[in-house]
């Protein structure tokens, strides 16, 4: 069925809605199916995702279709006809009265807006590839959105440096991913601290009957508190509280908490949380049961829906702006095409999106109206010798980095690895050219070593210059 004649309104100017701010802007990527129209989808999408379905029903009234979602503005062929990167575009206004206050206080809850801009609409039928492409929140939204409620300052307080330019954090991700029982995993920590900042649990490190948390985190607590008297520097710990229960989950994070509270030590630890797996309701659990930790959003799972490999879900824009609505202090934005995942130099957008009072996305200028930066995350197959560039490309190091491979992998020791990346930063920051700077910075050095592929791949040459010959 044609919905367009109510569905669709191609005279509304996207000025007036944003000037009006009472509509949620949504531009989507569409490939229709054989036989269906653009515009006929399109409204579909709109009725879908608003009042309508399939078909007129009795029960609407004039009420309902005051609300009903339109779509404003439609490009057919602005992507081309491939199968993944094809389709038109787009963009539908949502009135925000369809929109969720909680009962408890009013706020906004991110479940029910993704479940309404990117829920039914996916399984359509009537089309081949439906994405999101950017989304605009109005004000008065944005302002009743929790929105983070600790950051990279409550860190950067600890560690003792400026909390407004703080700069890079090193940190690793205790490798192997799993299979470590208590003893080595605790000394594997306490390695990599004598040369880093930051360690996390990799997502899968849990509760294993191997490892239990009761019996592991007691050791990773005395093993910072030893290397922080060994270094004189404060330590930080990422713990994984990841659950499909929220009372299991707050009980490891009191377990955490309260473990690392014995070495006077709770706040230099954060929660590391599965919050594509867990969904928004696990997130905001976590910030509103723990609101002085540190929220670190992981994301194992979102390729499923962010990947540029599919016509379907949401591009990773859109994905950094929900999190950041649902209140993460820090999210994985990927590595920007520097390290092992998916992904493209001009993501620097993802980062700027969390960080930024305003930022500037591809279809929409959202503004924040002062809510609190979400901290970017970078992780995934980087190392000391792809870290510059890394930096250049983003402009700045303000953010957490943590490299598995790039501490275990290194040479001659996880310490080594770690201080390898704090020298990466440095060799950045002060402007240096990192084969110079290689020769008075043994970790550094000991980098192109470790990670050679690398060092052929961006430092041409570097046997050479630095006397490695084998
Ligand atoms: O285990 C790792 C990285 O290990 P390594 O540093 O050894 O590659 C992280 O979980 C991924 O980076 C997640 O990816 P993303 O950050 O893209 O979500
Ligand atoms: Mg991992």
């Amino acid at each position: 069925m044609d919905q367009s004649n109510r569905y669709a309104n191609l005279n509304l100017k996207e000025e007036d809605l944003i000037k009006n701010g009472k509509h949620l802007l949504v531009a989507y990527k569409l490939i229709p199916a054989k036989g269906h129209g653009f515009l006929e989808v399109a409204a579909h999408v709109a009725a879908e995702s608003s009042t309508g379905t399939n078909v007129e029903v009795s029960t609407t009234d004039d009420f309902t279709r005051g609300v009903d979602a339109l779509v404003y503005e439609i490009d057919e062929t602005a992507f081309g006809d491939d199968i993944v990167k094809g389709g038109g575009l787009f963009k539908v206004a949502y009135p925000v009265e369809l929109f969720d206050p909680n009962l408890t206080d009013g706020t906004y809850n991110i479940s029910h807006m993704w479940s309404l801009i990117l829920g039914n609409n996916q399984g359509m039928g009537d089309h081949q590839g439906l994405r999101m492409l950017d989304f605009l929140v109005p004000e008065m939204m944005v302002r009743k959105f929790d929105g983070p409620s600790a950051n990279i300052s409550n860190l950067w307080k600890v560690l003792g440096r400026s909390e407004t330019d703080g700069g890079y954090i090193a940190g690793t991700i205790i490798k192997p991913k799993l299979g470590l029982r208590p003893e080595p995993f605790a000394k594997a920590c306490y390695d990599f601290w004598l040369g880093g900042d930051f360690i996390k649990n990799d997502e899968p490190q849990a509760n294993q009957p191997f490892c239990p948390m009761e019996v592991v985190m007691p050791k990773v607590a005395e093993a910072m508190d030893r290397a922080q008297q060994e270094t004189g520097q404060a330590k930080l710990f990422s713990a994984n509280i990841t659950a499909d229960y929220y009372k299991e989950m707050i009980h490891r994070g009191d377990f955490v908490l309260e473990t690392f509270a014995k070495y006077n030590s709770a706040s230099h630890v954060a929660f590391l949380v599965d919050g594509f797996v867990t969904g928004p309701a696990g997130v905001t659990t976590c910030r509103r049961e723990f609101p002085d930790t540190f929220l670190h959003f992981h994301r194992a799972g979102h390729g499923a829906v962010t990947s540029y490999k599919s016509p379907m879900g949401m591009d990773p824009l859109c994905y950094m702006k929900l999190v950041r609505l649902m209140g993460a202090s820090g999210m994985h934005t990927g590595t920007m095409g520097y390290g092992k995942m998916e992904g493209h130099g001009k993501e620097t957008v993802l980062a700027y999106m969390l960080e930024r009072d305003e930022c500037q996305g591809p279809y929409f200028y959202q503004k924040w109206y002062g809510m609190k930066a979400t901290t970017p995350i970078i992780s995934g197959g980087m190392n000391a010798l792809r870290l510059p560039g890394f930096f250049q490309n983003l402009g700045h190091g303000n953010v957490i980095n943590t490299c598995g491979g790039g501490a275990f992998g290194h040479i001659d020791s996880p310490a080594a690895g770690g201080i390898s990346l704090g020298q990466a930063y440095d060799c950045w920051k002060s402007g240096s050219d990192p084969i110079e700077y290689a020769k008075t910075h043994k970790e550094f050095a000991r980098a192109f070593e470790s990670f050679p592929k690398d060092g052929d791949k961006l430092f041409a040459g570097w046997r050479e210059k630095l006397g490695v010959h084998k």
